[in-house]
């Protein structure tokens, strides 16, 4: 009875909801990004207040400084919350990241990347909207729900909300390692929603996801750019030896061209393999969520093991090439190649990053170039598979029975959330991923959106899932 109040609740503030998710799409807390820096930290301190406004008590963490664009800058707070201390009652930590990856209207949005902007489908457009804002407000509208009706929420919740998730979520790890037996103590469980289901209409539950290695080749030679009518053909170019080393790295098919890059990676069973049966993914909606026919693999299940249990290496871009419209005749004197890998069992981010270091300084001195080179790794976070069958996912699979009236599908992730390992180990609790999003919302992409249908059905299943919780032994 509780429950139905609160969802019929839920459906009539939606509005009120969508209204505050474009509040805070219009915030641009994009991570990597100098300029944006203050909004980042903006969007913290708005979660701080709406939190204390909720009621609950929040602790600002500084995590310390990083080095963006040459400069020392402070990393954006993490900011910790405490709703409900009852000692009588379960407590669920509830992570979310409040920072956004960048976006410019140039790049192909059809509206401001900042305004959320609903078609007539209930497509709800705008940065950070799936990825991971809505999610992130979702959990704050289920308590503004049960306070409007004068309900009192079943379990305690602790909240840690991040600003630094897309870039490699610097100072994280400390924070949580400093914080596991203070302010995290107590903790019976965790739940981060910051991921997406596999098809378009049946929701799922979340038990793996790949790490993420990135990387950075930086080749430099020549003082300055160089006339390529003045210099070109008697001077080493940087952009040459860089495409030629990058072009060393994966196969337009998606083979990794690093050698011994696959031995640690778990053979596959008999038992996993079964895993990949009945899931609702079809390669039609997987050709439409990439918006053409570029799948390299005909089946759902090697598409699937290649996104989940296999490794990637995708190459993201060359800083200091030359991007611009038109046509300027320049050697570029220094470019920062940039690419990662996304990781999977029983991979070892030290390991990976010794074999790639050892095969670009391979495939450059092949080139016979008098220029440098240097390859570095900016971040790397480790996988993480964890056991569907835990009491924090049957608690999740039942709010999805009672929102949905279907069982979620259990899926792993291509995407990487290295905190949920963190999580893991220093709390030694089980940590449940259920996501909100679709798998067509484009994060990371032009065009992102979060569907009205997910966005409400999605504040439901968060607040049934802490009823269930409630109710379950863990
Ligand atoms: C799955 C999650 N919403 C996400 O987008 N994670 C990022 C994490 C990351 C790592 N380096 C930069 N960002 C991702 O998987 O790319
Ligand atoms: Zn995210
Ligand atoms: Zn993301």
């Amino acid at each position: 009875m509780t429950v139905d109040k609160f969802f019929e609740h839920v459906d009539k503030q939606q509005d009120d909801y969508v209204q505050r998710l474009r509040e805070i799409v219009a915030i641009p807390s994009v991570s990597c990004d100098l300029a944006y820096r203050k909004d980042v930290v903006r969007m913290g301190e708005w979660l701080i207040n709406e939190l204390e406004k909720l009621g609950a008590t929040t602790k600002r963490v500084e995590p310390g400084t990083q080095v963006l664009e040459g400069q020392t800058i402070d990393l954006p707070p993490v900011v910790l919350g405490t709703y409900g201390t009852d000692p009588n009652k379960k407590t669920l930590l509830v992570y979310g990241h409040y920072d956004v990856q960048p976006a410019l209207k140039e790049d192909g949005w059809r509206t401001d990347p900042w305004q959320l902007t609903e078609d007539q489908q209930g497509r709800m457009f705008g940065r950070g909207s799936t990825d991971d804002k809505g999610p992130v407000l979702g959990w704050l509208c289920v308590i503004q729900a049960h306070k409007d009706l004068g309900l009192e929420l079943p379990v305690n919740l602790k909240f840690c909300f991040e600003g630094m998730e897309e870039s490699g979520s610097e100072g994280l790890d400390d924070v949580i390692h400093q914080e596991a037996n203070a302010y995290f103590q107590g903790v019976d469980a965790v739940c981060i929603s910051d991921n997406y289901w596999l098809g378009k209409t049946k929701p799922c539950l979340t038990y793996g996801l790949r790490g993420v290695s990135y990387y950075r080749i930086t080749i430099a030679g020549p003082g300055q750019d160089l006339h390529s009518g003045v210099f070109g053909g008697t001077v080493h170019e940087p952009m040459t030896d860089l495409v030629n080393v990058m072009a060393r790295l994966v196969t337009p098919e998606g083979k990794i061209l690093v050698p011994g890059i696959m031995d640690e990676v778990a053979p596959l069973t008999d038992e996993e393999r079964a895993t990949y049966q009945g899931l609702e993914f079809s390669m039609k909606e997987f050709c439409a969520a990439a918006g053409s026919e570029c799948n390299v693999h005909e089946d759902v299940e090697a598409t699937l093991m290649h996104r989940w249990r296999y490794p990637s290496l995708s190459l993201h871009g060359i800083e200091g090439a030359f991007h611009a419209p038109g046509a300027k005749t320049v050697i570029p004197a220094k470019v920062i190649g940039k690419f990662s890998i996304r990781t999977v069992p029983n991979q070892t981010p030290a390991r990976v990053t010794e074999l790639v270091k050892e095969h670009v300084k391979a495939e450059f001195a092949k080139l016979n170039s008098r220029n440098t080179l240097d390859v570095d790794c900016l971040h790397d976070g480790k996988w993480w598979i964890s056991s569907p069958n835990h009491p924090n996912f049957v608690a999740g699979a039942r709010a999805v029975e009672r929102v949905f009236g279907a069982k979620p599908d259990l899926t792993r992730e291509g995407g990487s959330i290295p905190v949920t390992l963190t999580f893991q180990d220093a709390l030694q609790k089980n940590v449940l991923l259920l996501p909100m999003g679709a798998c067509d919302d484009g994060a990371h992409s032009i065009n992102e959106k979060l569907d009205r249908r997910n966005f409400v059905e999605g504040i439901k299943l968060l607040g049934a899932y802490l009823h269930e919780l409630s109710a379950i032994e863990l």
